[in-house]
Parts: C-alpha cells; sequence; structure tokens
C-alpha cells in the first residue's frame, strides 16, 4: 500500500517529477521508474555542484524569479543551524549532515561559534533547490494540459542569510533581515512563541519581510504544535494558515511525519534514517492506517480553503468551480493562493509548516515552500533608501517617481523665488545624476577570511556590480576599486566578473567599507558621483548607544599597532562595536551592545585575529550629563604639530540637550547640525556660508586648500574627543549639546590653520566648557535603562514581578501586551509605519489548530487563553540590575522563563544611586 521511493536529497525534485492529477495529489507511477529518474537527476546535480569550485561561474544565465534571498530567523536555540544543515544536505551541497553538538557544521565557521555551539556571524550560502542546474529558461508554469506547476518543480538559487540568533546581536539581525526578501520564522515546539521571537518577529515586520513559519522540534516530550499555532496568532498577531499537521504514529505516539494540507497525504520518514527517504501516502492510504489523522487532515484542509478564502478572491473562485468541496480544491492553486497572500502586505496570513530537523523530518517539504511561497527579488517590498534628506522605495526612485531635493549643505533654506528656481534647477540635477547610477548595493556583512582577506558580502539592488569598478562608499564618503568579485557558497568561492542586481556576492580587496555601507558605481570618470548621489543610502539603520565597555591593552608596545589594526578590522566587521582612545589614561575602550557581544568579539580579537592583547573586565557604560549651560569659552590653538605650525581659534557653549526643543539658532552661518551618541554638535561660521558656493573650495574665508567637508570634519572630531571624557566622572558624555563658533574673521589664520590645529581647538574649547560646567551648575552620573520583555508561566508570575518591581527598582510597564521592542526598529520611517499598523489582535480560539496528543479536539472546543499561552511581562530596569538576570529568572520559574531586553535610555541617577555604584566601581564588584 505505501510506496517507499529512496531517494536522496530530491524530495522537491521528487514530488514534482510525478505528474499532476489536477486535484493536488499523486498519481501512482510505474514502480522503478520514478526512482531511477531521480537518481539520475541526484548524480547530474552533485557532478554539477562539485564543479562549481572549479569552474568559472556566472549569474547572466539565471533569471532573476528563480532566486530566493532568504534568512531564518528564530529564538536562539529554536534549530536553525541544525535545520540549515539538512537544507545543505537534501539539496546536495554536503554529503553529509553537520551536527551542531559535535561542533561540524558548515554555517557556524568561526571558532568562537563551533566553541559555543551558536551563530554569531551570519554567513551566507549559496545552494539550489531542487538539485540541478539553474539556467536561463523561463520559468515554465502551465504543463501541457494547462495545469499549474509549482515553482519546485526546476531548480532555484536559494541565497541563505543564516542570522544570529542571540539578543545581543541584535544588530547583526537588523542588518541581515535588511537584505532579505523572504524569511523562515523556526519555532521550538516545546517552548512556542517566546519573547525572543516576537522581538525578531517585530525585526522582520518593520521591512515587510515575507515570512513562513516551520514548527520544529515536534519529536520531544511536550511539544504542543496545536498550543504554538495559536501562539501564532495570539503573540505574533498573524492568521496561522497551517499547511502541515504533525503526525505523531496512532494518535500518541512518537513523531513520524506530517500529514500534509496542501496535497492531502501523509509524509512519513523512517526513524534513524538521513531523512532521504520519504514515504508518502494519499487521503484513501492514510484513512485506512491511520484514520485519526486523515479526519484531522480533512478538517485541517477544510480550514485552509476557509481562511485563504478570507483574502483571496480568486481561491474561492476556484472553490465554487469544485462545487464548494474543499477537498476537491487542487494543491496548484492553493499554493498560488497562499504565495498571493504571503506576497501581499496587507495580508495577515502566515503559512506554518511542521518538522523535527534534527530527526531529519520535514526539512524538504520546508524547501519546497521557500520556492513556492517566498518572493523572487523583483517580487520583494521595494527597498527603503534615503537620498538628499528624502526617504522612499528605491525602485521608485530610480523610475524618476521619488522627487529628490538635492540636501544644501545649510540646513535652513533661503526663501523666495529665487530659491524656487534654485529648487527647481536642483531637482533636474538629480534626476540627471540618478541616471548616471550604475549599481547600488548594500554591504552586509564584512568577514575576515584567513585565506582570502577581508570578505565583503554584498547585496546588489539595482543594475549590476562590475568588476574593477569604482565604487562610492556613501557612508564614508570615499571611492574604492573593487578588483575581484566572488559567488560564495559557505567556505567554497567562484570568481565572478559581476553581481547582477537581486543576487548577493562577495567583493574583495575592499579596504575601508564596514558593514551595512552603501556603495554606488555611476557613469563617468569623476572621483564623486554626482549630487545628490553622494548621499544616497539603503535601508538606513539607527545603531543604539554601547552600554557595556571593557578596556582593550597590548602585551607589549610593540603590538600597540596590530592591536589597533585588529581592533580597526572587528569595527569594520561590527560597527555596533565602539573603540576609543582614552587621551589622558592612554587607554583604549571597547564598548559594545552586551557582555557576550563583547565576550565574543575578545574571542574575535585574540583567538581569530590572533592580537596579543587582554581585555579588563566587563563593565556598564555609565554617562555624564550637565545640569546647566556653560558659559561661552573661546580657545586658540597655536603650537607645533609635527613641525608644522598650527593655529586656530574656537568657541565653545556647552549646555543640557531638550531633544524634543528645536535648537534656536539654525540659520545659514549653521554648517552642521547632527546627532553623535547621545550629544548634538552644531557648528556654526557666521559669514563662513554666505561666501560658499555649490563650489565648495572658492570660500574666500576657508583656510587655502581646505574644503568645507574637512573643515567641518575637524571640528567635529574635535567636539567628539573632548564629549568622550565628562569633566567630573570621566564617563562620556550623554544628552548634551555643544555649539562650536568659528569667527572666520578672528579665528582662521590662513595658512597656519591646518585640519589638526582646527580639531585642537574645538576639543579645548568643549573640554573648556565642559569643566566651566563643573564649576558652575555641575554634572550627573546617568545608567543605561533596559526595556525589559520576560516570558514566565501563570504560576511563576507574581515573584516574578515582585522581583523586577521591588528588588530590583524596575518599573512594570504592562502585563501580556505586545510592545515593540524600542531599538529594534529600522528606521523612523519604519517605526512609525509599525505604529500606523495598529491591527487588531486575533482571537486564538478562532484559528485552526490541530489537538496535540492528550488533549480533546479543538474544533468547536474553546481553549482558555491564559492556559494557552505563557504570561508576558513589560518592564524598564536600570542596567546594572539585569546583569547575570538569566540565571535568577531560571530560578524563580523552574528554569521556564526568558527574557529579552533593549537599550530604552539612560537616565540622570538620584545622588545615593550614584554614590553606591561608585563605590562599587572603585572598590571592584
Ligand atoms: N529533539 C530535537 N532537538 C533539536 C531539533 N532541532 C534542533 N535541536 C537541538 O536544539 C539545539 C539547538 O539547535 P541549533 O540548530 O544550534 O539552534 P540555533 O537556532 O541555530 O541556535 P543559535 O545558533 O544559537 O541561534 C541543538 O542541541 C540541536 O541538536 C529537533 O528537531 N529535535
Amino acid at each position: 500500500m505505501w510506496r517507499e521511493v529512496k531517494v536522496a536529497a530530491t524530495y522537491g525534485g521528487m514530488l514534482h517529477t510525478f505528474p499532476w492529477n489536477g486535484r493536488g495529489s499523486i498519481v501512482a507511477l510505474p514502480p522503478g521508474d520514478a526512482l531511477y529518474e531521480l537518481q539520475l537527476g541526484l548524480r547530474s546535480s552533485y557532478t554539477h555542484l562539485r564543479g562549481f569550485s572549479t569552474t568559472s561561474a556566472t549569474w547572466q544565465t539565471e533569471t532573476l524569479d528563480r532566486t530566493r534571498n532568504i534568512g531564518i530567523i528564530a529564538h536562539i536555540d529554536a534549530g536553525k543551524t541544525t535545520t540549515t544543515e539538512r537544507m545543505l544536505f537534501y539539496s546536495g551541497f554536503t554529503r553529509r549532515i553537520g551536527d551542531v553538538d559535535e561542533g561540524s557544521t558548515v554555517t557556524d565557521f568561526l571558532p568562537a561559534e563551533r566553541a559555543r555551539g551558536i551563530t554569531i556571524q551570519s554567513a551566507a550560502i549559496t545552494f539550489h533547490w531542487p538539485p540541478g542546474e539553474v539556467d536561463g529558461s523561463t520559468l515554465q508554469q502551465t504543463g501541457a494540459d494547462g495545469a499549474p506547476i509549482p515553482r519546485s518543480a526546476s531548480p532555484h538559487t536559494i541565497n541563505l542569510i543564516d542570522t544570529p540568533g542571540h539578543a545581543d546581536f541584535t544588530f547583526e539581525v537588523m542588518r541581515s533581515l535588511r537584505i532579505l526578501d523572504g524569511a523562515v520564522c523556526i519555532l521550538d515546539g516545546v517552548a512556542g512563541v517566546e519573547a525572543q521571537t516576537e522581538q525578531v518577529w517585530n525585526q522582520a515586520s518593520t521591512y515587510k519581510i515575507p515570512r513562513v513559519i516551520y514548527v520544529n522540534k515536534l519529536d520531544r516530550d511536550g511539544a504542543a504544535f496545536g498550543r504554538t499555532v495559536r501562539e501564532v496568532s495570539s503573540r505574533l498577531g498573524v492568521y496561522p494558515a497551517v499547511c502541515q499537521i504533525p503526525w505523531f504514529q496512532g494518535g500518541n505516539g512518537p513523531f513520524v511525519g506530517v500529514a500534509d494540507a496542501i496535497h492531502l497525504q501523509g509524509l512519513r520518514w523512517k526513524e534513524g534514517e538521513d531523512g532521504r527517504a520519504v514515504k508518502m501516502a494519499d487521503l484513501q492510504q492514510l484513512e485506512a492506517e491511520e484514520p485519526s489523522l486523515a479526519q484531522e487532515l480533512r478538517r485541517a484542509r477544510i480550514a485552509l480553503v476557509e481562511l485563504l478564502s478570507e483574502q483571496d478572491e480568486a481561491i474561492v473562485e476556484k472553490f465554487f468551480e469544485c462545487d464548494e468541496d474543499h477537498l476537491a480544491v487542487s494543491s496548484a492553486d492553493i499554493i498560488e493562493s497562499l504565495r498571493r497572500c504571503v506576497l501581499d502586505q496587507s495580508s495577515r496570513i502566515v503559512p506554518l509548516f511542521a518538522g523535527a530537523s534534527f530527526r531529519n523530518m520535514g526539512v524538504q517539504p520546508l524547501l519546497d515552500s521557500i520556492v513556492n511561497l517566498l518572493p523572487s527579488p523583483p517580487e520583494a517590498p521595494d527597498p527603503e533608501v534615503s537620498i538628499g534628506g528624502v526617504k522612499g522605495g528605491l525602485r521608485r526612485l530610480l523610475s524618476g517617481d521619488l522627487i529628490v531635493e538635492q540636501s544644501e549643505q545649510a540646513t535652513a533654506p533661503s526663501k523666495g523665488k529665487q530659491h524656487k528656481k534654485k529648487k527647481s534647477a536642483l531637482q533636474s540635477d538629480s534626476k540627471d545624476a540618478i541616471s548616471k547610477l550604475q549599481s547600488c548595493a548594500l554591504a552586509f556583512k564584512v568577514v575576515n577570511d584567513p585565506k582570502r582577506g577581508v570578505l565583503v558580502y554584498v547585496r546588489v539592488y539595482s543594475g549590476s556590480l562590475d568588476r574593477n569598478s569604482l565604487l562610492f562608499n556613501t557612508n564614508l564618503h570615499l571611492s574604492e576599486r573593487a578588483p575581484r568579485l566572488l559567488k560564495m557558497y559557505a567556505n567554497d568561492a567562484v570568481e565572478v566578473d559581476s553581481i547582477p542586481a537581486g543576487h548577493i556576492g562577495v567583493v574583495v580587496g575592499l579596504k575601508q567599507t564596514r558593514t551595512g555601507d552603501t556603495l554606488v558605481s555611476y557613469a563617468g570618470n569623476k572621483a564623486t558621483p554626482p549630487e545628490p548621489l553622494t548621499s544616497l543610502q539603503l535601508r538606513p539603520i539607527a545603531v543604539p548607544p554601547p552600554v557595556f565597555f571593557t578596556s582593550v591593552e597590548p602585551h607589549s608596545l610593540s603590538e600597540e599597532k596590530r592591536m589597533q589594526e585588529s581592533l580597526a578590522l572587528l569595527l569594520r566587521e561590527d560597527p555596533s562595536l565602539h573603540v576609543t582612545m582614552d587621551e589622558e589614561s592612554g587607554q583604549t575602550l571597547l564598548s559594545g551592545m552586551g557582555e557576550l557581544h563583547l565576550e565574543i568579539a575578545r574571542d574575535r580579537l585574540i583567538n581569530d585575529l590572533k592580537a596579543k592583547a587582554s581585555m579588563g573586565r566587563i563593565e556598564i557604560g555609565y554617562r555624564e550629563s550637565a545640569l546647566g549651560a556653560s558659559n561661552p569659552i573661546t580657545k586658540i590653538f597655536d603650537k607645533e604639530v609635527a613641525g608644522r605650525k598650527g593655529k586656530a581659534g574656537c568657541m565653545a557653549v556647552v549646555e543640557p540637550l531638550d531633544e524634543d526643543a528645536s535648537p534656536e539658532q539654525v540659520d545659514q552661518d549653521t554648517l552642521l547640525l547632527e546627532m553623535y551618541d547621545g550629544n548634538r554638535i552644531i557648528i556654526r561660521a557666521p559669514g563662513l556660508q554666505a561666501e560658499h558656493s555649490r563650489d565648495e573650495e572658492t570660500s574666500p574665508f576657508l583656510p587655502p586648500g581646505m574644503d568645507l567637508v574637512t573643515f567641518r570634519a575637524a571640528l567635529q572630531n574635535g567636539a567628539m574627543a573632548a564629549l568622550a571624557r565628562g569633566p567630573q566622572f570621566v564617563f562620556p558624555m550623554h544628552n548634551t549639546q555643544v555649539t562650536l563658533t568659528v569667527d572666520p574673521t578672528s579665528h582662521l589664520f590662513g595658512n597656519e590653520t591646518t585640519a589638526s590645529a582646527l580639531s585642537a581647538a574645538a576639543r579645548q574649547a568643549t573640554a573648556a566648557a565642559l569643566k566651566d560646567v563643573q564649576a558652575g551648575a555641575g554634572t550627573t552620573m546617568m545608567e543605561p535603562v533596559m526595556n525589559v520583555i520576560i516570558s514566565v508561566d501563570e504560576a511563576s508570575l507574581g515573584s516574578v514581578v515582585h522581583d523586577i518591581s521591588s528588588s530590583r527598582g524596575g518599573h512594570i510597564i504592562s502585563l501580556d501586551e505586545e510592545v515593540p521592542l524600542p531599538g529594534t526598529d529600522a528606521s523612523p520611517t519604519s517605526q512609525s509605519a509599525l505604529e500606523e499598523e495598529q491591527l487588531p489582535p486575533i482571537d486564538p480560539n478562532r484559528v485552526y489548530a490541530p489537538p496535540d496528543p492528550f488533549e480533546t479536539p479543538s474544533i468547536g472546543v474553546e481553549i482558555p487563553v491564559s492556559t494557552a499561552r505563557p504570561r508576558t511581562i513589560t518592564a524598564k530596569v536600570p542596567l546594572k540590575e539585569m546583569v547575570g538576570y538569566l540565571k535568577h529568572l531560571r530560578s524563580l520559574t523552574a528554569g521556564r522563563g526568558t527574557f529579552v531586553m533593549s537599550v530604552d535610555r539612560f537616565e540622570n541617577m538620584s545622588s545615593q544611586r550614584q554614590k553606591a555604584v561608585l563605590a562599587e566601581l572603585r572598590g571592584g564588584f
């Protein structure tokens, strides 16, 4: 009765090599044929894949509609790496399944990752599913009989970005997420939806990333698929389209496979095998062998068609064509309907699949769903860009719909007719400039490869990034040539001549580009692209301030240079790390987002980059803040620096920052007004701007040979250096506004005014103004306060709330409310987009979910929400009180509680708390 088909790596191929009967189930083939055909397919795909590392590859022949740039997002330990390893194995990419617990996986390839068994770096891997050559032929969408053919019938290129799951790596996650066109969200079938799942889900929502859900670990004791499905609706706020239900042998025996509501069939894997052999049974066969499963499968199919009908007109038509028989709607029609819902931004339907990756069950159908349901690059939402102060979609920009007003250097616009004329001239200039754009790419990951050097992973968004082209980095404002381009296969690479739009590749040989930078290439031979292309940024993200720091000390003076180089590389890889030099003590300080973040940085620095250095204790990064304004302080720097005379002056005023109030004096004399690390720096040069024309070099007041950009940067660097060290507590300043004023007639001295003299004058004036504040109104210490979301079960709710509010000085904000974590937003625009989407909550009782073993059938049975979901506590707690909290939470909740946190803001400390913390810092922990 069962047809057992033994094939390696070709579930997708296997399913779709069979002819379809038009109603979604598989028609029996003459025994032997399918197997033979598939084994042939398998062999050819192996040959092909092995060929990658030796032959030159090109993207030109691959059509974009056969590409999927996807990522896996999940709570830590949900099984991302385990699932990825199976994907690589079934696609023929690897010959054996790597094991996270043995440290032999392909994706976690940093020694630190292997040792810890967690994913730190997001590695990008390319493989094909189903296995086989991805050629340039158009995707065949209908068969000879006119019936639709699922996309998973032909090989597709899957670029898989493995995103890290630990909260400390939020920005690593954000950086990976923004280049994805679609994602698989893996849930742990025992733990269900956890706080961190919500966090990463919300992050993916900010980029409107189409998703499918995979409920993993269904083999484990206590797995509750039904409960997890209901949690998806109540906690993630989406309608789960249950495409598969788990198959527990005999109803409550071991997990042996899944029943597929799309194809109306059972898929069963043999315990202990590598998962390549799948047994398939149609509904009739299931009815004979597992009647209760067959009955539940019918319910699942009815629920699936009903759910889709609520959002998709086309499936309603198909349903009527089938005489309103839910079971008669073809699987191909259901797949198309699911796809429309996944791609439709306004739909809240998310397809949901089941499996146990560790037992090698469920991964191949998941791969099919990636190809069938997630978008190709052109179908993905238009990526957000900012250019010349305007935000919008890249496609809109390129089509000319997004009108860019070229940014004028001054913040204050001039008024009147003349201005309007100027404005339209600038707009036509910007159209001209945009037409010169040849390619636009986002560097989403910088990795130091011991063999190949520094690899910059890029996602190309428009045009084609060609070998040897000049790339302008719009974040760093410099140009670099791209001498070599690679197509990557985990640790394997192939040289290519260009990386076309929609694809992911690697640029080798860039010296400066960091993770997160935007790179553009353009027509013409100029060193910089025409304005406003210099300001084009893809999906900019705001990085919150670092809250932990540690000192880094070279073992000897001769190691200093090497250590600084390694630190510079670390910062290119991960710009959420910060390095500062304390000029007075000469100490190098490294700061980051969390303790683990810095521990990993230490591992990278010392073990991987082999810097001979040691790191001090990891401490909380307190801040200092001005309690009142300083008097205006002027400093004239006049000294020889490196044998060259330098003379420059500057006046500084320091005052507390009121972010909500707009700065008073912004006019054409204002050269800069920007926030850096929680402080605002304003640079004014009365009289200088009036003379400044579009060609910046011509201002008669600027020192000879100095342009406005250098002038501004020198002053800004000076102020930033002074702000790094508060006058009283020596912590970096926060919430402080510095206004630097340079009077061209009395502060600039022609040739003698060098950039370093300007910088020194700005630093001295700011530092003196800070001292002046300390002598007057004084300064106070500030501490990071975290936004904490804790998931616990009902029984421990009381003790956890009590502990947070009494022992830890926290404020409970809400219970059971889904508050998106601040600091996880991609940009102000995406944040407001989220806020706009205040969608009504979904009642989990109205969502189809199969009963869990030992539970009564779910249809028509009310499930009390309180027992169906864990409780969520949202609180604001000082970071100091959260150090080592996980251990404590575990002890309060019998090991079940989890939490995530992100920086909310820095708050002034009471003098009592300040004293206690200072005493502790002096005496050590
Ligand atoms: N029983 C069971 N265990 C699983 C399954 N999938 C993963 N695991 C185990 O769960 C643990 C975590 O798996 P990983 O694949 O490392 O999880 P991850 O989500 O990649 O974790 P990070 O890399 O730390 O984010 C490992 O011990 C796996 O062996 C499953 O289907 N069943």
